[in-house]
């Protein structure tokens, strides 16, 4: 749909929809829609596709709200098309704050556009006309819930009222953080420098034009992640082993110390960012594509991070569609690798050595257990309190691991769920 400005939005709209669709029906992640170079932003332009990006994710965050502002108009459930563009124009309605004569326009028209949706453009039009004679729809209402087989667990280790903040925290757009390179002078208006080393954007700004990206000196990571590697402090020249690597967040911040990065990970194409970001930031690490429970090294690291392969639990308030695709099923695999790759890295260390384990789950399966499990599997190991700049107390585990919560900095936007720990080897 060219000209969208002419259009009222309706491409970038349409657009969103199908995002949507892919998620809620086809049960497809939405990073893989975007990445299809067949998908449904192909062919609008950078400021369509930000906005179709932008629109589908606040859909995300807020589908249960807007359903229960939907529903005393509907007196029979909608085919599911109808009911995603309801839900993309309540949204529009209530956190965007759009005008609502734009936002009932544009929702009509897409429904005239579709085959099947045609004959429901009247009932669209009723609908959100009713909605849109309340100022605040969502006044009043709690934010979206977790999952059940998510909420459960989490309600039961943190508590209901940790879990609603952190519920509160994931229906806002997050913000941006970045990591800057050791020495560099960045000056981004705006930008807030976190307790723990990393600036913080605003949400949503376009990062490819400000200053010093282009120049490598920086890059995007939650300051959450940022913490695992400051926990490994590596030293210049060391050995170390990036294990689980793709896209490279960690990978560059190695790197940037000094050491002597070896970056592993099973995909090929993950790797390929991997190596672009290397490339952009001017730094190096030697890149293997490999399965690491068949890999071998030929020689013994001083010092090993390994970012396991997780629920991702910790990351829903960038990925608010995980909740929609993902159903735990997947988890008692998930555990097993994480437990295996741990005894792979430990085989790896010289004597002395130290590993940083870490999962961006929420989940204490896949962080305190696999502590615990790790201690009692390999006698001698130790566990070294974590001692970071700005990491508060509070967030130290009995066992000295670190566990990070979506909900803490909550008034700044939060932080990624992320559980880590240091372990040493015996001498
Ligand atoms: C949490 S992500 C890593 C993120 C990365 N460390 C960063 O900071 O950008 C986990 C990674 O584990 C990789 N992975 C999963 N199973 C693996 C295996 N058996 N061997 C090596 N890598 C694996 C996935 O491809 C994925 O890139």
């Amino acid at each position: 749909m060219a000209g969208d400005k002419q259009s009222g939005g309706l491409a970038a709209r349409a657009a969103a929809l199908a995002l949507l669709e892919a998620v809620l029906e086809q049960g497809a992640m939405l990073g893989q829609v975007l990445a299809d170079p067949a998908g449904p932003l192909t062919g609008l332009s950078p400021s369509d596709r930000a906005r179709a990006q932008r629109l589908a994710l606040a859909v995300l965050r807020h589908i249960e709200p807007a359903d229960r502002v939907l529903k005393p108009h509907l007196r029979k459930e909608p085919p599911e098309a109808v009911r995603i563009a309801l839900r993309l124009a309540v949204v529009e309605l209530a956190v965007e704050h759009a005008a609502a004569h734009g936002v009932v326009n544009a929702a009509v028209s897409l429904m005239r556009l579709g085959k099947r949706t045609t004959h429901m453009a009247g009932l669209v039009n009723a609908v959100l006309r009713k909605v849109a004679e309340v100022p605040e729809p969502f006044a009043g209402l709690p934010p979206q819930r977790l999952p059940f087989w998510l909420r459960k667990p989490l309600v039961d280790t943190y508590g209901r009222e940790q879990v609603a903040a952190m519920e509160a925290v994931q229906a806002l757009a997050p913000p941006i953080d970045i990591s800057v390179k050791p020495g560099a002078e960045v000056a981004i208006p705006g930008a807030e420098a976190l307790p723990t080393g990393s600036l913080r954007l605003p949400p949503q700004v376009q990062v490819s034009n400000l200053p010093g990206f282009a120049e490598g000196q920086w890059w995007v990571q939650d300051a959450a992640a940022a913490l695992a590697v400051g926990l490994l402090a590596p030293r210049p020249g060391e050995r170390v082993l990036d294990l689980c690597a793709a896209p490279g967040g960690k990978t560059l911040q190695l790197a940037a110390a000094g050491a002597q990065v070896l970056a592993l990970d099973i995909s090929a194409p993950r790797l390929v960012r991997l190596r672009d970001n290397l490339a952009r930031c001017g730094l190096a690490a030697e890149v293997v594509a490999a399965d690491a429970l068949v890999w071998q090294p030929a020689a013994a690291f001083d010092a090993i991070l390994l970012d396991a392969p997780c629920s991702a639990t910790g990351t829903i308030r960038r990925h608010p569609d995980l909740p929609f695709v993902k159903d735990g099923s997947d988890l008692p695999q998930v555990l097993a690798l994480q437990a295996a790759l741990i005894d792979r890295a430990l085989g790896w260390l010289k004597p002395g050595g130290r590993l940083v384990f870490c999962t961006c789950s929420l989940l204490p399966d896949e962080g305190e257990a696999q502590l615990a499990g790790a201690l009692a599997r390999h006698p001698g190991l130790v566990v070294e309190r974590p001692d970071l700049p700005g990491v508060e107390p509070a967030w130290i585990t009995e066992t000295g691991g670190l566990r990070l919560r979506p909900d803490y900095w909550a008034e700044r936007g939060g932080m990624d769920g992320f559980f880590m720990a240091r372990l040493r080897l015996p001498a």
